[in-house]
């Protein structure tokens, strides 16, 4: 798998991250309530331009509620949220942000192409475009190696198939910044390395992904990594930085969690009152 803009890498290249670049995200003091819970507590962080950002922590601890809030898509988000220099959620992001949830968004009874073709023409409307949108949905399509399947219908596909032909609708906008909730998941090994070759051939184009995993074996993929554990943040860092030692990045996330809890014995982290009386 290629995206057509570069070359695919097996591991972390270099990062594009001119000095003076802006961040793509930048949050402080994010909280987000769900329901009775606080489910993100005053996270400050920013992701780089160009740069794989993994968010990576056990299932629950916040990470698809941090991209919806990304995405402009989650409620009772407080603090500040800035996607690509704007307010999250602002109109004008629609167009540079893919997201590609866990759910495989396809039409089953579409072939691949007949999908692609449908949100081409979302983004894309009219007959002036027609020639801009095949060249773009073929584009995509190659991209994520669907072109001996381009007229499978998608209801016949196997699951990595299926989530290869979210992450094409997500690549057909050219976006500048992609948002990735899991997409390894159930997949094999070898599909899960090609598309981590796809993911960092897409980057080293220009284009900034944040990816879910709760998989830390992913996490030496990543340029840059945010541990996350129950709607807080525990690191922010490359690996290497995250690492101590010979430690593995799993060492890290738990030497940090172990850390983090004695923290909290000693009183010094902070508690969220509303969560208690909710428990
Ligand atoms: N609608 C809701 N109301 C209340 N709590 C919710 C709601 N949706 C999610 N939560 C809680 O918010 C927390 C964070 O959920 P979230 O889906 O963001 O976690 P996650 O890290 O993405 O998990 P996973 O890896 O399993 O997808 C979880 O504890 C979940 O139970």
């Amino acid at each position: 798998m290629n995206y057509s803009a570069g070359p695919a890498t097996d591991q972390p290249g270099t990062p594009h991250e001119p000095p003076d670049e802006p961040p793509a995200i930048r949050a402080r003091a994010l909280t987000v309530v769900r329901g009775p819970r606080t489910v993100l507590r005053d996270l400050d962080f920013s992701v780089p331009p160009g740069q794989i950002t993994g968010l990576l922590g056990p299932s629950g601890c916040g990470k698809s509620t941090l991209m919806r809030s990304v995405v402009g898509t989650q409620a009772k988000v407080t603090g500040t949220l800035e996607v690509l220099g704007r307010p999250a959620g602002d109109a004008a992001l629609r167009s540079r942000i893919g997201y590609v949830t866990q759910a495989p968004s396809v039409y089953d009874d579409l072939t691949v192409r007949q999908n692609l073709e449908y949100f081409a023409a979302v983004l894309d409307p009219g007959r002036a475009a027609a020639a801009h949108r095949r060249t773009n949905v073929t584009r995509a399509i190659t991209s994520v190696a669907l072109t001996s399947h381009t007229d499978a219908l998608a209801g016949n596909l196997s699951g990595g198939q299926r989530s290869r032909v979210s992450l094409a609708v997500a690549l057909l906008g050219n976006p500048e910044l992609l948002v990735l909730d899991e997409p390894t998941v159930g997949l094999d090994p070898v599909l899960r390395r090609d598309l981590w070759n796809l993911f960092h051939s897409i980057a080293d184009s220009g284009t900034t992904i944040l990816v879910s995993s709760h998989v830390m074996d992913e996490a030496e993929r990543c340029h840059r990594l945010l541990l996350m554990r129950e709607g807080e943040i525990l690191a922010d860092g490359t690996p290497d930085a995250l690492r101590s030692g010979d430690e593995t990045v799993e060492d890290a996330f738990l030497r940090l969690v172990d850390e983090a809890d004695a923290r909290r014995q000693h009183g010094t982290a902070t508690s969220d009152p509303a969560e208690e009386a909710a428990r």
